[in-house]
């Protein structure tokens, strides 16, 4: 590949810390691994010579340009301070580019590589540009192949790698000192405000951090921008204002701190900007008053809108739309390797159309000397991603063949599947931990469950059943992730029962009831019972009304998967709607086959029982499945 760094699979590489490298500034050891096309970089600064060190930021850098869960500008006052070393080991290579403070410059240091001449010749001469410069370095690593898939760790592997530090005082190398003998460095005049800015805050900056989904994460200054739409066919269910609402609790689940909002009344989104000009210059205001460092818009903005936002926002802030941060949070919280799968294809499927954004900067800076070099390399990524893309999906084609297989197994035994379905944070996992006793994650922040959650579940007649937990839905979920986790989802389309979990208590129930809805349509699902249980009416403000009007609702039950008030109810409810499901059946099951019995006992309702010659002759309810695996067994004999 000409005029671009590539870094391949090292597969002999594999370790999380890569380098302890010194920083002038407080950082103290830089653990840098890729991930898929991107690099991610851990930054730690330690409490104390000996102690432990805290995640002080991360970096992720991707050649599709953005850089994530860290403000950039942290990244360039690294570069302010002494210069930076960017190295990055392609197979057996080691190669590695230099910011030189004294002659302005970026150089290679240790051969004479291609992409290094390209450096130079954009290379910096403002600070502004020195920027630039860097985010072009970011967007030059490439990770051809697809990474080592570690059966536990295939976040963590190293397939190439990268290495990123501070020089700090000439001449001393990163052994001869260690970092708290570190002298900071004098700070030029030059930079700009932006960074003053964030160098002030940097006092407070431990208070910044934030642990979310098990990890620590830089709460980044975040604005929410969005429209309320009065074009025919834009009126979404909720109103602008309850879905902004939603939209920074995603913001918090994700570690985000929002730090204001504001909304534009329109026909329809402008489709150019998403919002009016006028409203730009405003949000742009904002981000000077507010210190902005992430902007997040909440609608799925095309590929054509986000450039022109990053342009007219002049790249101080990080542009992102709602699926953007869904899917974000997905990452965070994908646990299971299905899970990570999943998200991975919903994130490159998001990216493919919107790889164009990144390379446009490069031709404005470069000029004549790289033409066409833009239009190049959207081609190459385009191809490495939807190379990606296709490796994804055969991975998850044989994991899915495993979830068969397990269901499969399941369907030996024919014991009832009752799905729990609802919004996120409806309580679903608290109910089903209330229910089996199981210990299913259940926190107060949206989408905490990604994977089904199957427990066994002993209603009180005795007879058994297997309740899972699904992943929550939210209004807009982003189409990618639901053709994403169509497998997941289907699990629900196999269920005996759908139980749907609504959050009685919260102001836009009816709204969320409307959203779920239009998802089980989506899905096809509407020839399974469903039961609907009202959960949280601990915390309802008006409870006796609204046990009344459950009373008049067909198949609805008040309860409190907190206190526990109304399971009793929702059992009797589980047992009816089970038994309705049943097929009265007369069958005799000769002696040897004894533990048919048992478990006809075990899932379906007996009427009689009695010994004769052949066998035992039982009269009984039972799941349909279970009277399928009897239907040899079905004459009676005269
Ligand atoms: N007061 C009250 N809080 C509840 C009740 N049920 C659940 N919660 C709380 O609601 C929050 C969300 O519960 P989860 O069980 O995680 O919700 P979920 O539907 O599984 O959410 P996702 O997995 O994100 O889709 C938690 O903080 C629970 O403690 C309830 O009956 N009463
Ligand atoms: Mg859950």
């Amino acid at each position: 590949m000409e005029n671009c760094l590539e870094l391949r699979r090292q597969n002999t590489f594999h370790t999380r810390e890569i380098s302890r490298c010194r920083m002038a500034t407080s950082y103290s050891t830089c653990h840098l691994y890729p991930h898929g096309l991107s690099a991610r970089a851990h930054l730690y600064r330690h409490g104390n010579p000996t102690g432990s060190a805290a995640r002080y930021s991360e970096h992720v850098w991707s050649p599709l340009g953005s850089v994530r869960e860290s403000s950039r500008n942290r990244v360039f006052q690294s570069v302010y301070k002494g210069g930076i070393i960017l190295s990055c080991s392609p197979a057996d290579k080691f190669v590695s580019l230099s910011f030189d403070e004294a002659d302005d410059n970026w150089s290679n240091k240790d051969r004479d590589v291609s992409e290094h001449r390209l450096f130079s010749e954009t290379g910096p001469s403002s600070t502004r540009n020195r920027e630039s410069a860097f985010e072009n370095v970011n967007n030059f690593l490439h990770v051809e192949d697809t990474p080592a898939d570690s059966e536990e760790n295939e976040y963590r592997s190293a397939d190439g790698w990268l290495q990123f530090y501070n020089r700090g005082d000439s001449g001393s190398s990163v052994e001869e000192k260690s970092w708290w003998e570190t002298e900071p460095v004098e700070e030029g005049n030059a930079r700009p405000a932006a960074l003053v800015g964030t160098q002030e805050r940097e006092k407070d900056d431990s208070a910044r951090f934030r642990i979310r989904n098990g990890r620590e994460v830089y709460g980044e200054r975040t604005y929410l921008v969005g429209i309320d739409c009065k074009g025919a066919g834009k009126r979404s269910l909720f109103s602008i204002k309850d879905s902004l609402q939603e939209l920074g609790q995603l913001a918090d689940t994700a570690g985000l701190v929002v730090v204001g909002s504001t909304y534009q009344k329109l026909v329809n989104p402008n489709p150019k900007t998403y919002i009016g000009i006028g409203k730009v210059a405003e949000i742009q205001a904002a981000i000077r008053a507010f210190e902005v460092e992430t902007i997040i818009f909440d609608d799925e903005l095309s590929p054509g809108q986000l450039r022109n936002l990053e342009k007219a926002f002049e790249g101080d802030v990080r542009v992102c739309d709602r699926t953007a941060l869904i899917l974000d949070i997905f990452n965070q919280r994908a646990a299971t390797r299905e899970a990570r799968l999943q998200v991975e294809l919903a994130q490159f499927e998001y990216q493919l159309p919107r790889l164009t954004r990144m390379w446009t900067h490069l031709e404005r800076q470069a000029g004549g000397m790289v033409k066409g070099m833009g239009e190049k390399q959207i081609e190459v990524d385009k191809r490495i991603l939807r190379t990606r893309i296709s490796a994804l999906k055969t991975q998850l084609e044989s994991v899915r063949d495993h979830r068969q297989q397990y269901r499969d197994r399941r369907a030996a035994v024919p014991i009832p599947v009752v799905s729990l379905v609802g919004y996120t944070n409806a309580g679903k996992s608290t109910f089903l931990n209330r229910l089996s006793g199981a210990n299913v994650l259940a926190e107060d922040r949206l989408f905490a469950t990604l994977d089904p959650t199957t427990r066994r579940v002993q209603l009180s007649n005795g007879k058994e059943c297997l309740f899972t937990d699904t992943v929550g839905f939210i209004q807009k979920l982003p189409t990618q992730l639901v053709a994403a986790f169509r497998a997941t989802l289907e699990e629900i389309t196999d269920s005996s029962l759908l139980v749907h979990v609504v959050d009685i208590s919260h102001p836009m129930a009816q709204q969320q009831v409307s959203a779920v809805k239009s998802v089980l349509a989506d899905l096809d699902v509407h020839h399974i019972p469903l039961l609907t249980v009202w959960n949280k009416i601990d915390k309802a403000e008006k409870p006796g009304k609204l046990r009344d009007e459950a009373a008049a609702v067909e198949d609805t039950i008040c309860v409190s998967a907190l206190t526990g008030e109304g399971i009793g109810s929702f059992d009797d409810a589980v047992q009816r709607k089970l038994k309705d499901l049943m097929v009265w059946v007369e069958v005799v099951i000769p002696y040897d086959q004894g533990d048919l019995i048992s478990i006809i006992h075990r899932l379906g309702i007996v009427d009689e029982e009695a010994y004769i010659e052949q066998g035992t002759l039982i009269r009984a309810h039972v799941p349909l499945a279970l009277s399928r695996k009897m239907s040899h067994l079905r004459q009676v004999p005269m």
